[in-house]
């Protein structure tokens, strides 16, 4: 059976975990899942309408995160999951192999009529690092893969776009876009935002103040294979699988800028609540 089978308005009860993917790359896998999960995202969206806005939303959390767990439980059983949708397994931090997915990342901009700031994150880290990633971003058709990364940046370095949060938009980034004579380019979804610098429609995301390890796994392993540079505000780098996935601040950034942009961030201390310094 394909993923594409699974049309049943409504109820949405089937979960496509019979597809033939025991032959795929990890990287194939991720970017079947990740697109297959944003299909599914796709319908629910078109068949509970926007007018109830936390029922769409749960459906859309819920039934993505069913979809990728019962997939990668099936595909690869031997593997450990660690997904915004589920309790914590502590068998990841004894795991060589463990996926770090969002089954819905932009939730807030997904129950929000024609809005395509929203993605599914699937990542995978082997033994202290990330080795794959996918982004899918259902609403363009799109899906940025660390396997085949887009190349697409502006050469021009002379003002940049800072993308950052649309509805929780730290103090760093009015900071580093004031020092660095940046446009500021709201946009819901860390993946989303990520995927814009990767496709050169920004050239810096900031981030402080709170995100979780699957907020950013995925799309900083599409970012790193770009040739992007990726790390925390004060430079130090983005490690995943720890023993507490809260990892509350970021930088994602075209190469161009980052000594401008780790100047910035470095220029003072940053609290984990996003706070200046007293
Ligand atoms: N201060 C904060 N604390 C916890 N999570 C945050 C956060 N700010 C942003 N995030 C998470 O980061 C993702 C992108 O947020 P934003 O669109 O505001 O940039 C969202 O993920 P989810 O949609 O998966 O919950 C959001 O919940
Ligand atoms: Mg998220």
């Amino acid at each position: 059976m394909s993923t594409d089978d699974i049309r049943r308005p409504a109820t949405f009860s089937t979960v496509p975990v019979d597809i033939a993917t025991d032959e795929l790359s990890d990287a194939a896998l991720a970017r079947r899942l990740a697109t297959d999960a944003g299909k599914l995202l796709l319908r629910i969206r078109a068949e509970l309408g926007f007018a109830e806005t936390a029922t769409l939303r749960e459906t859309g959390d819920a039934r993505s995160h069913q979809l990728l767990a019962r997939a990668l439980g099936r595909h690869r059983p031997d593997d450990v999951v660690l997904s915004e949708e589920a309790a914590d397994d502590p068998a990841r931090l004894g795991a060589d192999r463990v996926w770090i997915v969002d089954p819905l990342d932009g939730t807030r901009e997904f129950s929000e009529p024609g809005r395509t700031d929203w993605a599914v994150h699937v990542a995978l880290w082997e033994r202290g690092e990330l080795t794959v990633g996918v982004v899918a971003l259902p609403a363009l058709d799109l899906a940025l893969s660390s396997a085949d990364p887009p190349r697409e940046r502006r050469a021009d370095t002379t003002a940049p776009r800072l993308v950052a949060s649309r509805t929780r938009s730290p103090r760093i980034v009015t900071e580093a876009a004031e020092a660095l004579s940046a446009t500021i380019v709201p946009m819901g979804s860390a993946g989303a935002k990520v995927a814009a610098v990767i496709r050169g429609e920004a050239d810096i995301y900031l981030h402080e103040g709170g995100q979780y390890e699957w907020d950013s796994a995925a799309p900083v392993a599409v970012a790193r294979a770009a040739g992007l540079h990726t790390s925390r505000l004060d430079g130090s780098p983005l490690r995943y699988n720890q023993p507490d996935p809260y990892l509350p601040d970021l930088i994602v950034c075209d190469p161009a800028y980052t000594e401008r942009v780790l100047a910035v961030t470095r220029a003072r201390s940053v609290g984990a609540d996003g706070a200046a310094p007293a």
